[in-house]
């Protein structure tokens, strides 16, 4: 079994316990439900750096990234670097993040947030809206073309935006439908680990012009950016290079100076 099957499988279970405790009726209820989503493809379409910095405090390729950082911090920072979004982890066992950190990121900046999970089930939606979260990542996949549509749907009846997540051809094939906002390669195959640019780059001419494309993982350094702008990336998610110094948000600061 690879990590992506070890992950999804625990998921079920830690899923199949939230909704046995917390029924949806309460979610439904809570503050954060009713207000405005921000969206994240305006601030992409109108940013010259297009960075969406993630709260990463460990990850399974990686181990321990940064354990000694709050994600209050980290979100008001990020903000004043001037991102476009945050991305929050809130898997706990694999990554060491919660829905805590979603609602303190939520209540610290007024960046667009999205939902970094595993997600399996229209649960975790209901979730996401909750907590604060203007954004939600479906992996391609662990998830079938009906599942992808029927849980799009679902995040737009909510106002939150979509990211859909690929590594390969067939995975883009089975997915592309109108209801997905952006459409992420990750240059890391989440079963081997290895991080390569050049996904982003190969998969870049397929991907319909109807959605923003997002290029994430590995990303490293500003000319990694320069490379990958002219195959008409408007995002990039950097997480662990940001989260792994003494401060997040002046290290994302320095980074967009030099991008811009
Ligand atoms: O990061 C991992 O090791 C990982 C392993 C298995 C599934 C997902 C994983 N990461 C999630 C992400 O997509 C990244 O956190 C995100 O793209 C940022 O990547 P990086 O800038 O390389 O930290």
């Amino acid at each position: 079994m690879n990590i992506l099957d070890q992950i999804v499988n625990d998921k079920r279970k830690e899923v199949d316990l939230r909704r046995s405790l917390i029924p949806t009726s309460q979610l439904e209820q809570s503050v954060l439900f009713e207000r405005d989503s921000i969206s994240l493809t305006e601030r992409l379409k109108n940013s010259d750096s297009g960075i969406i910095a993630e709260h990463k405090r460990r990850s399974p390729s990686k181990s321990i990234i940064n354990q000694n950082l709050n994600v209050f911090d980290v979100a008001q920072g990020y903000e004043s670097a001037g991102v476009c979004g945050m991305s929050v982890l809130t898997d706990g066992k694999y990554f060491g993040g919660s829905m805590d950190d979603l609602l303190l990121a939520r209540a610290s900046c007024n960046l667009p947030l999205l939902r970094k999970e595993f997600i399996i089930h229209t649960y975790q939606i209901l979730e996401a809206k909750a907590y604060g979260a203007d954004v939600i990542l479906l992996i391609a996949s662990i998830l079938s073309n009906i599942e992808i549509k029927r849980f799009s749907e679902f995040a737009k009846s909510l106002n939150l935006e979509v990211l859909l997540e690929i590594h390969n051809e067939e995975e883009l094939h089975k997915s592309v439908m109108p209801s997905l906002d952006m459409i992420g390669v990750n240059n890391r195959n989440l079963k081997t680990f290895e991080v390569s640019l050049e996904t982003s780059k190969r998969l870049s001419t397929l991907i319909p012009d109807d959605f923003i494309k997002i290029s994430e993982s590995g990303i490293s350094n500003v000319s990694s950016i320069k490379e990958l702008q002219p195959y008409g990336y408007q995002g990039f998610l950097i997480g662990e290079n940001f989260m792994k110094t003494d401060n997040a948000g002046e290290s994302a600061k320095s980074f967009i100076k030099n991008l811009i």
